[in-house]
C-alpha cells in the first residue's frame, strides 16, 4: 500500500478512441484477459443509457474484485459533456490506491484531442489536478478496415446517423474519422480478416501518410500484445497532437521527392497572391476527387484581415476564419512577434507580411499539376489586384459549412 498521494506514483493510463464499431470493446476484452495479473481500472463510456459496452465487459470477463473495477460512464460522450466526470472517476480510481494501471474506452463520437487536454492540464474550475494524479501513457485509435472507405466517403453526419452527443452535433463522420486518426500513438488496424490483402496494404498506406508517427498494427477480433498499448510511454501532449502527415508535410525543411507508394501522395501548395472568393468557392464545388485530405491556412481577397482556415476530409469542407493575420495588427505587436520568432520573419514578405496561403493535399492518384493549375485559375489576376477587393462577389459562407461533391 501506499503511504499518501504525494509520495504514489502517477497511474499510467491508456485511452482508446475508435468510431462506432470499429472494435473497442473487442479489443478492451482480449487486453482484460490477457493483462498478466496487473490490477486495472476500466473506464466504459457509451453514449447511450444503458452501458452496453460495459455488460460487454462485465459478461465477457469474471472481473476480479480486489484487482479490478469497472466504471460505467453513460448518457454523454468524456471528450464534452462528461468530461467533469471523467476528471472526479479517475481522481477517485487513483485516490483508491490498488490499481496499476487505467484502461479507457471512450465513446465512438468522442474526439481524442480533449480527453488528452484533461490528463495534461489542470482544470482550475474543478480543483482536480490529473497531471499529479496520472499519467497518459498511451493513445490508442481502432480503425475497421472493413468500413473506413465506406464511412469515409458516405458524406453523411453523426446526426443523419442519429450518433450525435447533442441535438447541435453537426460534425461529419470523416471529420470524426481523421481526427481520431491524426491524433494517436498506435493506431489498431482491425477487421483486417473481412479485407482482401491488397486492400489492406493500400488502406496502410494511406493511414501511414495520414498519420506518419504512429505505430500500425494489424488487427484481428482486437488481438494484440498487451505490451503494445499499456506502458508504451508512447504518449507527449506537443508530439501526439501534432503527429498528423498535414503538419509533417508543411514541417517539412526541405521537400524531397517521394516514391509515391501506390499513387498515395502528398504536396503543398503555396501562393503569395490571393485567391477571388468566387473561383474559390467553384473549386470547392467541384472538389478534386482523388484529394483524401487537404488541410491549411488561405489567403482569400475578402473578409478584411482575417486568414481563413480550410479543413477537407472526403466530403466535408469546412472553411472558416483562423484568425488575423499578423501584418494586420499594430506595428509594435508585429515588431514584438517577429523579434521572438525567427520562422515567422523568414517568411515575411515586404509588401504583404505574412499573408500567403499554404495548403497541404493528400491523395490517391493525385494530378498536381491539374490542381495546382486549377489553383492558380482562382488567384487574383494583376488587374484584380489593383481593384477594390471588398467588391468581388463572395458566396463562401464565413462560417463551418460543407460542400458536397
Ligand atoms: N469480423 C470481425 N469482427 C470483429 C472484429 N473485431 C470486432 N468485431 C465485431 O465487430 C462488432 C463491434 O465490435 P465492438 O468491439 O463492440 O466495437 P466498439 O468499437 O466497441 O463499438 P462501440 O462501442 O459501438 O463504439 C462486434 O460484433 C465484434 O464482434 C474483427 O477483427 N473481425
Amino acid at each position: 500500500m501506499f503511504a499518501d498521494q504525494g509520495t504514489r506514483e502517477k497511474i499510467p493510463v491508456t485511452v482508446l478512441s475508435g468510431y462506432l464499431g470499429a472494435g473497442k470493446t473487442t479489443l478492451l476484452n482480449h487486453i482484460l484477459h490477457n493483462k498478466d495479473g496487473l490490477k486495472v481500472a476500466v473506464i466504459v463510456n457509451d453514449m447511450s443509457e444503458v452501458n452496453v459496452d460495459a455488460n460487454l465487459v462485465k459478461s465477457g470477463n469474471a472481473l476480479s474484485r480486489t484487482e479490478e473495477k469497472l466504471v460505467e460512464m453513460s448518457n454523454g460522450c468524456i471528450c464534452c459533456t462528461l468530461r467533469d466526470d471523467l476528471l472526479r472517476e479517475v481522481q477517485k480510481l487513483a485516490a483508491e490506491g490498488r490499481f496499476e494501471y487505467i484502461l479507457i474506452e471512450s465513446s465512438g463520437i468522442s474526439e481524442p484531442v480533449p480527453v488528452a487536454q484533461t490528463f495534461t492540464y489542470a482544470n482550475p474550475d474543478l480543483d482536480i489536478d490529473l497531471t499529479s494524479l496520472s499519467r497518459l501513457d498511451t493513445m490508442v485509435t481502432v480503425v475497421d478496415a472493413n468500413r473506413f472507405w465506406h464511412d469515409f466517403a458516405s458524406g453523411e453526419s453523426l446526426l443523419d446517423r442519429d450518433q450525435g452527443a447533442t441535438e447541435a452535433d453537426y460534425r461529419d463522420i470523416v471529420d470524426l474519422l481523421i481526427d481520431q486518426i491524426e491524433t494517436c500513438d498506435v493506431l489498431l488496424l482491425n477487421k483486417c480478416d473481412l479485407v482482401e490483402e491488397e486492400e489492406l496494404v493500400k488502406l496502410e498506406a494511406v493511414l501511414r501518410k495520414l498519420q506518419p508517427s504512429a505505430k500500425i498494427i494489424r488487427t484481428v477480433n482486437g488481438v494484440v500484445d498487451p505490451k503494445e498499448i499499456l506502458n508504451t510511454g508512447l504518449f507527449d501532449f506537443e508530439k501526439t497532437s501534432m503527429s498528423s502527415g498535414w503538419i509533417a508535410e508543411l514541417t517539412k525543411k526541405e521537400h524531397t521527392p517521394e516514391t509515391e507508394e501506390y499513387g498515395i501522395g502528398s504536396f503543398v501548395y503555396r501562393s503569395r497572391i490571393p485567391f477571388h472568393p468566387q473561383r474559390l468557392s467553384y473549386f470547392f464545388s467541384n472538389w478534386p476527387e482523388e484529394v483524401v485530405r487537404a488541410k491549411g491556412l488561405v489567403w482569400i481577397a475578402a473578409h478584411g484581415d482575417y486568414a481563413a482556415s480550410l479543413s477537407q476530409a472526403g466530403t466535408s469542407i469546412q472553411f472558416g476564419p483562423a484568425g488575423y493575420w499578423l501584418a494586420s495588427l499594430p506595428e509594435d505587436q508585429q515588431r514584438e512577434v517577429l523579434e521572438s520568432e525567427p520562422e515567422a520573419r523568414e517568411r515575411w514578405d515586404d509588401k504583404w507580411g505574412d499573408r500567403m496561403t499554404e495548403l497541404v493535399f493528400i491523395g490517391i492518384d493525385m494530378n498536381r499539376e491539374d490542381i495546382e493549375k486549377r489553383l492558380a485559375r482562382c488567384l487574383l489576376s494583376d488587374d484584380e489586384m489593383k481593384q477594390d477587393w471588398s467588391r468581388f462577389n463572395n458566396p463562401l459562407p464565413w462560417v463551418v459549412e460543407e460542400f458536397h461533391n
